[in-house]
Formats: structure tokens, sequence, C-alpha cells
């Protein structure tokens, strides 16, 4: 880890993290923000269904993080695969065309966002001077697992039958047509194994997928992926990757991001992300959330510092959270103390 290639190959991320003042801020939980727009998305496609049925819904979410102070916006592509688009009776040329849009819907907003020229768009560096806010646009994919649309993002168990290749197979045209439409860089979100990991990193390898990406992976004790490797030993499987730009944790209860930083800090020097979900635990067979015990949104941001201190240099929010969330992270990473921030939720 550390060597000279590594960190010249991070350059996108440490260059923008320095444009942005040495932390960034990522967008909140999507599909959460689609619902209370109120989206159905209890469907197998989850919320990829709205690039279908409200795209209006869509580019308005992508609004409300920018407003709310996001530097990186995700893609509605989470759940958008060609064959969950294919076996709900679209063709191969219109599930591709969804996962382009989804991304041209992403970068129009951005767009949309800066020609408001809303005061949120416009960074004050100390001598006054204005700057826009540098927004970059990542192009999400969600797990085998998230296809799968039965929560085993949360178990990462496939079943033997289905092998490194396999995972390749599905994933790879969808990310040769994310490569190509205009993101910034992909996000290998909410990953649950180690075998994901290592098809993803193959997949980065390949000629015609040269893009950045950061690999984020889950948790549901602090200390493995839901299959049950280490988060140490799936970190050090992202870092051996020059594409990769940043690797970290998602849609994870904030209880267990400190110490997974620490583990993180351990295998990489690369930029550490986060980007929890509010602590519930989803139930994937009804698509509800069950709330927990004692984790609420002002013990969320009231742990950013923390997180901060520990190395981690993007923060965001994943499942639950909202853009309440992310002008609490906001405040916190610009000086203000979150009591003083008296978050509503
Ligand atoms: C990150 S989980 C909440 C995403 C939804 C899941 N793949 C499902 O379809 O139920
Ligand atoms: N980007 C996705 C991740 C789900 S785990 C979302 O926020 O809905
Ligand atoms: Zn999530």
């Amino acid at each position: 880890m550390g060597s000279l290639v590594k960190e010249e190959t991070s350059s996108l991320m440490r260059e923008f993290l320095e444009k942005c003042g040495g932390y960034a801020v990522v967008d909140g939980g999507f599909a959460t923000e689609l619902q209370r727009h109120g989206a159905d998305i209890n469907d197998p496609l989850w919320s990829a269904k709205c690039l279908i049925t409200s795209p209006h819904l869509v580019t308005k979410v992508h609004l409300d993080y920018l407003e709310s102070g996001a530097n990186i916006i995700l893609t509605a592509s989470y759940q958008a695969t060609i064959q969950g688009f294919v076996a709900k009776g679209l063709s191969v040329e219109e599930a591709e065309g969804l996962l382009r849009r989804s991304v041209e819907i992403t970068c129009e907003a951005r767009e949309i966002f800066y020609n408001r020229c809303t005061k949120g768009s416009w960074d004050f560096d100390h001598a006054g001077k204005a700057s826009r806010r540098p927004v970059l646009v990542a192009a999400s994919v969600g797990s085998y697992g998230a296809y799968l649309a039965d929560g085993s993002e949360y178990s990462g168990n496939y079943g033997d039958n289905v092998s490194k290749e396999t995972l390749k197979d599905f994933h790879r045209r969808r990310v040769q047509i994310l490569t190509k439409s205009g993101a910034d860089l992909i996000a290998f979100e909410t990953i649950p194994n180690k075998l994901e990991a290592e098809a993803y990193v193959d997949l980065l390898e390949e000629k015609d997928i040269d893009i950045p990406a950061w690999f984020s992976f889950t948790s549901n004790d602090g200390v493995t992926v839901p299959h049950g490797e280490s988060v140490i030993e799936c970190a050090k499987v992202a870092d051996s990757c020059k594409k990769v730009v940043a690797i970290g944790i998602n849609c994870t209860a904030p209880r267990y991001i400190h110490g997974l930083i620490t583990s993180l800090r351990q295998v990489t020097c690369k930029p550490i992300i986060v980007y929890p979900n509010s602590g519930e635990v989803y139930d994937g067979l009804t698509k509800k959330w069950i709330k927990s015990e004692g984790e609420s949104e002002e013990d969320f941001v009231s742990y950013v510092s923390r997180w901060r201190d520990e190395g981690a240099s993007l923060f965001g929010g994943c499942c639950r959270t909202t853009p309440n969330t992310i002008r609490g992270i906001v405040k916190v990473l610009s000086g203000e103390s979150p009591a003083a921030s008296k978050l509503k939720i």
C-alpha cells in the first residue's frame, strides 16, 4: 500500500478533495428521498423503477441533495440492471437507454443547480472570493444481491453456483455503459462479499472500462462483510486496484463506522468514504425498515467529527437518511456544532 504508483492513480479524488477544502459531502439515501416524494418502490427494480415511471422525481431528489450541500451525487442506477429491466418486459436497447439516462438526469440536475446560482452552489474562501461548489456525478452500481431484490445485499450469500465469472458476466455490460455515459466515476456500493469486490477489480482492468471507482462495503457487525470475510481483507482487494480512488463503508449502522475506519486505515492510504444508514434494519421480504433502538439522526451527525478525526474524508448518508442529515454533516464539517444546528427529524 501507499506506493508511488497508487498515490498517482488516486489523484482524481485527492484533487477533488483539495478543491472541496479537504473533506467532501456525499448525498444521502436516494430511494428514501424518492419515497418521501411519494414514489412507490415496492418492486423488484426498487428505486430504479422511477427511471421508467417518474424521472422528474429522480431530478427532484438530486436537486434536494445539491441544495443540502452535497459535493457528490449518486445516480438512480443502484438497482438498474439490464437483466432487471428485461424481466419487466423492456428490450435490451431500452434497458441500456435507461442506464444512460440515469447518468444524464444526474448531470442535468447538476447543471440546473449551477444555473440557479443559488447561494448554496457557491463556496467562499477566506478572502471572500466566490467559486462554484465542486460536484461529482458517481454512477451507482449495486451488487448482484440488489438485483435479486430480496435484501441479499445484507447476506452476501449467492450460493455455490455463482462464481466470480458469473458476477463479471452479470455486471459487465452495465458497467461498460455507465463508463461511457458521462459520469465522473463509478460507485460500487453496498458490497456484501469479497467475491464481488474481486469481480469488480477484474472488470476495472478490462480495456473498455476505463474510469475511476470507489468501493464501498457493508457490514452488519463492524468487523466483517455480510458474507463473513473481514472488511480488512475486502479492503485489500480494493486497495490493489489502481483505478480505485476511495474505499469505504455504506448502508451500515453508524455505531460501527468508527471501528471500521480504523480497520480500513490499516490497509489503505486511499481516501476513506463513509455513508452509513440510519441504523434501522431492512426486511428484504416485506421491503420495510424495522426501527432500531437508540440511534437517532442527531447521533449520526454528532459522530461525524469522530469519523473525520479517525481518517475519513468523504461523508454522506445511505438508506433512511435525508437532506436534513446532509445539512447536519455540512454544518459539522464547516465548524458549526451539530447541537447548534438543532436537527429536525
Ligand atoms: C439497500 S437495500 C434496502 C435495497 C433494496 C433491495 N435490493 C430490495 O430490492 O429489496
Ligand atoms: N445509492 C442507493 C444505495 C442503497 S444501499 C440509495 O441511496 O438508495
Ligand atoms: Zn443503503
